[in-house]
């Protein structure tokens, strides 16, 4: 075959099309080499970068990611772990939205960002900082990781144009954050990005469990109650496996309860530890625990949590957790189950005394085969604790584990770190941290 020759054209026209196409190739190539982990960011752009381990942080950031956007044209959103030193060198005002959980510790989201605060220095001597830290008083270390990130953003130069520190989501503090954004010119609107609470009843209230004294947390319990609700007017919105339903009591303070139940139910099932301090039951505990099936209404909406998904492949599973645990537990293994995947539950309680209702479910999924291994710790009865079960039988969860399994824990903090460190004892760090990457490790502590 014979190759015709090369002619170069005379029309002015090509020769415009070609020259705007080097152009624009240089144009991209110097951005991507200015940003090569993300692909083009314009210098002078607005960021929101949020780090959430349950949610909220995160529903805070859209809404004000969808204010901002109103007004201005280079607005974006990012997870924490998803901004590198050259996104945020290149921004011109960051809005960091970061919640605080375990001990003081980032979210697990946000793992990259609290190493990139830790070690590396990023020229933020033109950029304006603005951060909202959510926390909780009631934990030692308050809002301990968004003091950090605006600490960090201080020693790198920023202007810190505003630094709100939230309190259990108290609506004072949040009104705080939206002064600054209307001070700043950012309006708010009356449509968000984030779905709305409304209206759901009761539709029955039963009580699973004995009152108790938890001595970790120093909490009363008046027991443990199974609740079924069900919206007004209709089926309940689509959720997942792991998503929570967030209470919003009379006097505006949120609450959320892990949902029990698998998707594709007409109602949403929730255990609720019916929390007392000094006498009074807890804002959110009290309202659902003292409904009247039938009668009560209350007001909240379903939200995604999105850490505590069903876990990756098709492993066995272990799913360990006590008391209200259970909540978050019991879809997580109804999904293995139906998958017909191994699975074990290590479950705890006080006292067996007045928890057939509770344990009846678990005992009829052990002797239907669902659950492969049911194994059952009373604290209160013979001092032993899930964790401890963990350490007892080290060399039987390593051989069902193998290298593919899975583990879904959820519970009270202590018991979660508690069981974390029995885990990492018998399984080896090494593993541990791998499954946490690959998301065979699914926690939900609180
Ligand atoms: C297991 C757990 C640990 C927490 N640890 C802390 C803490 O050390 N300091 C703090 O101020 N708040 C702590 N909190 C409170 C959260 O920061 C607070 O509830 C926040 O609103 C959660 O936001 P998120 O849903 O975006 O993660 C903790 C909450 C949980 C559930």
């Amino acid at each position: 075959m014979t190759e015709a020759p090369l002619r170069m054209s005379d029309d002015p026209a090509h020769w415009a099309i070609a020259a705007g196409l080097v152009a624009l190739w240089l144009l991209l190539s110097w951005r991507w080499l200015r940003n090569p982990a993300t692909g083009p960011v314009a210098a002078g752009q607005c960021l929101v970068v949020y780090a959430s381990q349950t949610g909220h942080a995160e529903d805070l950031a859209r809404e004000t990611h969808h204010r901002l956007r109103a007004a201005l044209e280079d607005v974006h959103l990012f997870t924490a772990d998803r901004v590198t030193a050259p996104i945020l060198a290149a921004a011109e005002r960051i809005y960091f939205i970061v919640s605080t959980t375990g001990e003081g510790d980032a979210p697990d989201n946000a793992r990259h960002l609290d190493a990139m605060i830790t070690r590396d220095s990023v020229d933020l001597s033109d950029t304006q900082v603005s951060v909202l830290a959510l926390g909780d008083r009631r934990y030692t270390q308050f809002c301990a990781f968004g003091n950090r990130v605006r600490a960090w953003a201080e020693r790198m130069g920023a202007r810190i144009s505003g630094f709100v520190t939230v309190d259990d989501l108290a609506p004072a503090d949040l009104a705080e954050w939206n002064r600054i954004l209307s001070r700043e010119g950012f309006a708010a609107h009356a449509e968000t990005p984030v779905a709305s609470a409304s209206s759901w009843h009761v539709a029955s209230c039963k009580q699973v469990a004995p009152a108790a004294f938890d001595a970790s947390s120093m909490q009363t319990s008046d027991g443990l109650y199974r609740l079924s609700l069900v919206p007004e007017g209709g089926a309940p919105p689509d959720w997942e496996i792991g998503d929570l339903f967030e209470l919003r009591t009379p006097d505006g303070h949120i609450r959320d309860y892990s949902i029990a139940n698998r998707p594709g139910a007409g109602e949403v099932q929730l255990f609720v530890r019916r929390v007392m301090d000094n006498g009074i039951p807890g804002r959110g505990s009290g309202l659902l625990t003292e409904a009247e099936p039938g009668r009560t209404h209350v007001t909240g909406r379903i939200r995604e949590h999105r850490l505590f998904r069903p876990a990756t492949g098709h492993g066995p599973i272990l799913a360990i957790g006590a008391g209200s645990g259970w909540a978050g537990l019991r879809p997580h293994l109804a999904h293995a189950m139906a998958e017909s995947r191994p699975c074990w539950l290590v479950f705890g309680e006080r006292t067996p005394a007045g928890t057939d209702a509770l344990l009846a479910e678990m005992q009829e999924w052990h002797q239907d085969g669902g659950l492969q291994r049911l194994e059952l710790a009373f604290s209160r009865q013979d001092g032993r604790r899930v964790q401890d079960i963990i350490a007892d039988k080290a060399k039987d969860i390593a051989a069902f584990l193998g290298n593919e399994g899975c583990i879904v824990l959820c519970g009270r903090l202590a018991m979660g770190e508690a069981c974390l460190a029995a885990l990492r004892d018998v399984l080896g760090a090494e593993w541990m941290d791998q499954a946490k990457a690959t998301g065979r490790l699914r926690c939900d502590f609180y």
